[in-house]
């Protein structure tokens, strides 16, 4: 699929603001990948599509979990994780995006994973540097995503691990499973 039409899905299924930092993701993903060096096509569908479940109703996300036979981990940490894993089923049923980098660069936005792939990378850290963001420690992320995306990936995951811990919110395993991976890898 082409990225101009994939824009005009997304915009259909998201509300302005949400669409405005898909724009943001897509700039700063495609601007990554250059640097980086991944296949352009593959980062901008997975950048357009990675919120495209976002809005959806939480009980249908739900239910997509249980009957696709996802983890099932993923209805015990919180609403927000459903539409990463979600969003990369229905694009693949909806559209028949069917490429395993760009699904899973969808799939696993949201709480990351040990061992991911440079794609999931990019579209990690874009998601959380893009423009239109303005928290405490976003400037240090941008940074060091120009210098070393590990790292910015280490600082970032960090970042939302504590974040998580001063509300008292459960920190899905998974993301603590990335945290350890990079820092064992470090070494
Ligand atoms: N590892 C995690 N475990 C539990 N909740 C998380 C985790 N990571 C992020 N969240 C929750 O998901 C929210 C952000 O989701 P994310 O997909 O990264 O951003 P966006 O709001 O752009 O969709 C966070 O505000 C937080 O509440
Ligand atoms: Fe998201």
């Amino acid at each position: 699929m082409e990225k101009d039409k994939a824009l005009c899905i997304v915009k259909e299924k998201l509300p302005n603001k949400r669409y405005v930092h898909t724009l943001g993701v897509l700039e700063t993903a495609v601007n990554l990948a250059q640097k980086y060096g991944v296949d352009q096509k593959k980062v901008e569908l997975a950048a357009v599509f990675h919120d495209y479940a976002k809005f959806r109703p939480i009980d249908e996300m739900k239910q997509i979990v249980v009957n696709e036979n996802m983890d099932d981990a993923l209805l015990l940490y919180g609403e927000e994780l459903l539409h990463g894993p979600v969003g990369a089923y229905l694009v693949k049923q909806e559209f028949g995006i069917k490429d395993e980098d760009i699904l899973d660069a969808i799939r696993y936005h949201t709480t990351g994973r040990p061992n991911m792939t440079l794609l999931e990378k990019i579209i990690y850290i874009a998601d959380y540097i893009e423009p239109n963001r303005s928290f405490k420690g976003v400037e240090e992320v941008r940074e060091l995503a120009q210098q070393d995306i590990d790292a910015a990936l280490i600082t970032s995951i960090s970042n939302t691990i504590n974040f998580l811990m001063k509300k008292k919110q459960p920190v899905f395993p998974a993301t603590l499973a990335a945290y350890n991976y990079l820092i064992l890898k470090e070494e």
